[in-house]
């Protein structure tokens, strides 16, 4: 049984990420609202922009403190932005809809999403994969850990120097192949279900067009 040590730098960089990851939050508490008004389709839709839209701008903020992304080619950083941006909202809200809230919430929450406005078709997918986060009950640094993955995922469109995004990928893979064995001992596959999200996460972020372009206005 091999002794699993996180190193001094690893540490560090699990530090550097998460702090980043913690302090790029979107301002307003969108579950608070949700759970606060009844709001129409519309107003729902439009919601979801600002949501998206404020979303994308933390995610840039947070991905210039990811040691290593700054030294990437400018292009293949915007490339990995534009190929991990819907990932990482689904990846947000499913964190967002996991977290510990008074008893009684989280159903009037589920009740809200369910009647937004998204079509029938794309609501057991979604929550089938908030409810499978969930489950995990990651730590802070294992939900940063994940979407600095997600966010340097090689092989998405146009991105160039696949070699310098994988080199970078590892090293972060490696950190949270660690965290997860160190903070869930009793579950050797732990690490394997947490990856195992991310393809779930890849389906789901294929349906995000369609939608959009199937929200129920009234
Ligand atoms: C069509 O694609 C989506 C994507 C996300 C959701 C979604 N799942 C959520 C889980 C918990 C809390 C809110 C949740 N959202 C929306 C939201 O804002 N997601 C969100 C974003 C967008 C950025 C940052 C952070 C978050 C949470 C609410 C937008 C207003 C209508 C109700 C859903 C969605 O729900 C129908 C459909």
């Amino acid at each position: 049984k091999e002794k699993v040590e996180i190193t001094k730098e690893q540490q560090a960089l699990m530090k550097i990420i998460t702090d980043a990851y913690n302090r790029h939050q979107i301002p307003q508490d969108v579950a608070k609202k949700l759970l606060q008004d009844q709001y129409s389709a519309e107003e729902n839709f439009l919601l979801l922009t600002e949501m998206a839209t404020s979303q994308v701008q933390v995610l840039v903020e947070f991905t210039k403190n990811i040691p290593g992304f700054l030294s990437l080619d400018r292009e293949d950083q915007i490339a990995l932005l534009k190929g991990s941006a819907v990932e990482a909202m689904f990846l947000r809200s499913a964190q967002v809809f996991s977290r510990k809230m008074p008893s009684g919430h989280t159903e009037v929450l589920e009740e809200r999403i369910r009647k937004s406005g998204i079509s029938e078709e794309f609501i057991t997918p979604m929550f089938n994969f908030y409810k499978s986060i969930g489950e995990l009950h990651m730590v802070q640094e294992e939900q940063a850990l994940l979407t600095t993955v997600t966010i340097l995922t090689p092989d998405r469109p146009y991105v160039k120097d696949q070699q310098a995004v994988e080199r970078l990928q590892e090293t972060m893979l490696d950190v949270l192949r660690k965290l997860c064995v160190l903070q869930h001992p009793q579950e050797p596959q732990y690490f394997a279900r947490l990856l195992g999200r991310l393809t779930e996460l890849r389906t789901l972020s294929h349906y995000h067009t369609e939608m959009l372009a199937s929200w129920r206005m009234n």
